[in-house]
């Protein structure tokens, strides 16, 4: 038996990604088993157990194989940030994943072991079994290009990002202000940045860099990796432009729980007009304070438009708590007096979670305001919805720079200080995005972008290519 491990980062945003991109090898190679390596951290990974339950109960050739608590549980109280627990946590977990490649490799051929950039340290153990080692890029390959760079950009300078206020130049890319960058590597002393940039210099070394974008999307930045110009003091790996790869449609796969509600936010799109719903949905951790709620209520309201958005309560003011899922909004609680009454014809408000893929896949949703997670892109690049692009954490605002300016599938939310959108600036970009001349240019590029994606993944297309190209790198002399 061939099996292909694949060892993903925690968070939903990761996971999704691996599990279509086992999905797709199978489809077009049913002969190989996806073997997923899963860790349960200690914090909110955003509804990744449903998710897991409904991929092992619909695709039998992917099982998932937990691995055993690390050997010292972590205090999320010890941590400054997310991603510095879930660094710490793959870093702790490396001896099992050795454990698991091991005793998997006792009765089947391991092809492949496919890892997210997050679990870097996992690399090595990939050359002491000889088994062929992939580091998958959950993100865009704009931004891979951008963060293969970054390690010139860390050797050449002493400053921190975060005091630089300055545009960089990374190759084929437009200028990103320093400030953009992820936030745990504004800073040279926090231990995230120095991990990230560890990662990011061992990442070339791998046997290749599978990349969830297509070439007609990205296609300078395409060019650049594969030009080897972005690390320029050694070699590149082969790069494979494989996706788009979002998760399926069906109204539970996207890892939400809460069917009915889910029926309910479809149906009522059911009874929009084509193309008329502005939809607003922040990832899987994006958070709003109670006064930034209602500054996007009052620019919805004043806009006239149709709106189906997904609320979830303010972070919690208990530091400790940051970790972990927030409950259910109180919506009269956090919305203005009678803003849901008032609204009740044109505008239906979700707690928690909806069924993205199926919302913007609904021919009813003309607009998308997103946090830009590199998902969310790609799904709604696919079913051909326009942006309004508003980062929140992550690399998101590195994704704002590529798809406002590179890209131009996406209008950019302009904050004020400390990122507030006013009521005002609410007002005015959704407009913007669903009635201007502007917006309808950004409409007709991302309806060109999307039948991109669909020629890319289809027979003949850049990423089938690159798919056959990966898996034929697999087979042993
Ligand atoms: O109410 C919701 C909220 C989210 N989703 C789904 O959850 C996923 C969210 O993924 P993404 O848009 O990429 O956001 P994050 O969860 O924030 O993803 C993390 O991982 C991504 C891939 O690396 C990065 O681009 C992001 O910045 C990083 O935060 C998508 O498939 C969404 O469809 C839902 O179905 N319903």
């Amino acid at each position: 038996m061939e099996a292909i491990v694949m060892y993903p980062s925690p968070g939903i945003g990761h996971l999704i990604s691996m599990v279509e991109l086992g999905k797709l090898i199978l489809n077009h190679h049913p002969s190989f088993s996806i073997i997923i390596l899963t860790t349960t951290p200690p914090f909110n990974t955003g509804s990744t157990s449903p998710y897991i339950h409904h991929v092992s109960s619909t695709t039998p050739s992917i099982t998932f194989r937990h691995l055993p608590p690390i050997s010292i549980p972590l205090d999320p109280n010890s941590y400054p940030s997310i991603e510095a627990i879930t660094f710490q946590t793959l870093l702790l977990n490396t001896p099992n994943v050795h454990s698991a490649l091991q005793s998997i490799s006792l009765t089947s051929t391991v092809s492949a072991f496919i890892i997210d950039l997050f679990c870097t340290p996992a690399l090595p153990i990939g050359a002491q079994l000889r088994i062929p080692t992939y580091c998958f890029f959950t993100s865009g390959a704009a931004c891979l290009a951008c963060y293969l760079y970054l390690p010139t950009i860390h050797r050449n300078t002493t400053a921190n990002f975060k005091d630089m206020n300055t545009l960089l130049n990374f190759p084929s890319l437009p200028p990103i202000p320093s400030s953009d960058m992820p936030k745990p590597m504004l800073e040279r002393t926090f231990r995230e940045y120095v991990c990230f940039i560890d990662f990011l210099t061992q990442m070339p070394k791998s046997d290749g860099i599978i990349v969830n974008s297509f070439e007609s999307l990205e296609p300078k930045a395409v060019k650049a990796i594969m030009d080897g110009v972005c690390v320029p003091d050694s070699p590149t790996p082969p790069l494979y432009c494989i996706g788009p790869l979002i998760a399926s449609d069906d109204r539970r796969g996207g890892g939400g729980e809460g069917g009915e509600v889910h029926d309910e936010c479809l149906s009522w799109l059911d009874s929009q007009p084509s193309g008329s719903v502005v939809f607003l949905c922040f990832g899987s951790l994006g958070l709003f304070s109670a006064d930034q709620l209602k500054a996007i209520a009052i620019g919805l309201e004043r806009s006239g438009l149709r709106f189906l958005w997904v609320v979830r309560s303010p972070p919690p003011e208990d530091k400790s708590k940051i970790f972990f899922a927030t409950p259910d909004p109180d919506l009269d609680l956090l919305l203005p007096d009678g803003f849901l009454d008032r609204t009740k014809e044109r505008g239906f408000v979700v707690k928690s979670w909806a069924p993205q893929v199926a919302v913007l896949k609904h021919d009813s949703v003309g607009g998308f305001v997103t946090h830009c997670g590199w998902n969310s892109v790609l799904e709604a690049v696919c079913a051909g919805v326009p942006m309004v692009a508003w980062p929140l954490y992550a690399e998101q605002r590195i994704n704002r720079v590529l798809l406002v300016e590179e890209m131009k599938l996406a209008l950019s939310m302009n904050e004020s200080e400390g990122g507030f959108v006013t009521a005002d600036e609410m007002e005015k970009r959704v407009s913007e995005l669903m009635e201007s001349e502007k917006g309808k240019a950004v409409r007709d590029r991302v309806k060109v972008a999307s039948e991109g994606a669909r020629a890319a993944m289809s027979e003949g297309g850049s990423s089938r290519a690159a798919l056959a190209k990966l898996v034929g790198s697999w087979k042993r002399d």
